[in-house]
């Protein structure tokens, strides 16, 4: 069945799923898009505050409803918090209508985020650096770990011990060089693996986003983990996303991986920033010459094919690798060095994709 055919057809299956206070799901307000892509459907059902538990047995009803048209795809739906939509029309958010059942985390402007097809192409490193870009620029940042599989963060901005918690239960963020950060893997024992189900994951994540005393920040910088899991489903579904950049290396595996994470963020509707090109070139440490080590100019004309800028180039060099390890990023060790630069060039082509943000 094509896309929209099957949308079409779980919207109608809803029909049959009673909600609480009278009515069905396929009616209600706060019924969001279906999204369907081809190893996933999502949807999210928006609530009043306190009503999640009451719609517990409707969100499941309608999982299996869905479950029972789609084959293996993976059935995602989930209940926001926040006040339903106004039947009279959609909200909206930078002249783009808002999808019922995504809510803003007060005190945060813009929410951009970093991704990858796959991982191990510097995502993180990536999201680290550009947050201390962006805060160059004079912005108030926050950063957060949503890599639940394999946080990085700690490591990257040498975070020590577990983040406070206030006496009603909100975490206090990390202070990281002037970032705002919080990360799953600083609430995880050393070395400890994580398994999580599709369900704690997405929990995880509303917990980080929404119990967090960010404060006010211009900007929150979004690490997700690589490919296009729950996790990325469960931030499009529940917030409003200002855009993502996508973190690449140049060999063309990377980039057809990269496509595909690109294709699920097209069906969600959320802007697509620009490619970042990582591990582009070599420079020699002792002659600073650049070698184009997988040829030049890969991922300039894979961002040209697939319709979105492309942000700059980041080289391969020691320093980042020595700096990302040992927690100290160069946009902290040597602000003013190549590394550096490269990465602040990036957050201004970041800041001018973004729509402007209100001081
Ligand atoms: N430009 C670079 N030059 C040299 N080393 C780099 C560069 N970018 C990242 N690295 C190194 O590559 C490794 C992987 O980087 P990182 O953890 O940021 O990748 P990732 O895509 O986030 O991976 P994962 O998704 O598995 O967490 C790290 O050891 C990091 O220090």
């Amino acid at each position: 069945m094509a896309d929209p055919d099957l949308a079409a057809a779980i919207k109608s299956a809803l029909a049959a799923v009673e909600i609480p206070g009278g009515g069905d799901l396929a009616g209600y307000a706060g019924l969001s898009d279906i999204i369907v892509t081809p190893s996933a459907v999502a949807f999210a059902i928006a609530v009043a505050p306190g009503m999640e538990a009451a719609f517990g047995p409707a969100r499941e009803q309608a999982a299996a409803a869905a479950q029972q048209l789609v084959g293996t795809r993976k059935v995602m739906v989930s209940l926001t918090g926040g006040k339903p939509p106004a039947k009279a029309g959609p909200n909206f958010s930078h002249g783009k209508p808002v999808l019922p059942g995504k809510t803003p985390v007060p005190g945060i402007k813009r929410i951009i985020a970093a991704g990858s097809g796959k991982g191990g192409v510097g995502k993180s490193t990536t999201a680290v650096n550009l947050a201390l870009a962006l805060q160059a620029e004079g912005l108030r940042v926050g950063l957060l770990d949503a890599d639940l599989y394999g946080p990085s963060i700690p490591k990257l901005l040498a975070l020590e011990g577990q983040p406070a918690i206030r006496d009603d239960g909100i975490f206090n963020p990390h202070d990281a060089f002037g970032l705002k950060v919080m990360s799953i893997g600083s609430m995880l024992a050393k070395d400890q693996a994580v398994v999580w189900r599709g369900p704690m994951a997405t929990s995880a994540l509303r917990q980080l986003l929404r119990e967090t005393a960010w404060g006010d920040l211009d900007l929150l910088v979004v690490d997700l983990p690589p490919g296009t899991g729950d996790i990325q489903i469960s931030l499009f579904q529940q917030t409003v996303v200002d855009g993502v950049i996508i973190v690449s290396t140049p060999q063309d595996l990377a980039l057809i991986d990269a496509k595909k994470a690109i294709d699920m963020i097209r069906r969600f509707n959320v802007p697509l920033l620009g490619l970042v090109e990582n591990m582009s070139y070599f420079i020699a440490p002792d002659t600073g010459t650049r070698y184009d080590i997988f040829g030049s100019g890969g991922a300039e004309r894979a961002a040209a094919d697939l319709k979105m800028p492309f942000l700059g180039a980041i080289p391969l060099v020691m320093s980042i690798r020595e700096g990302s390890d040992a927690g100290t990023p160069p946009l902290v060790s040597a602000p003013g060095g190549a590394e550096a630069t490269a990465y602040r060039a990036i957050g201004q082509q970041v800041l001018a994709q973004l729509p402007a943000i209100p001081r």
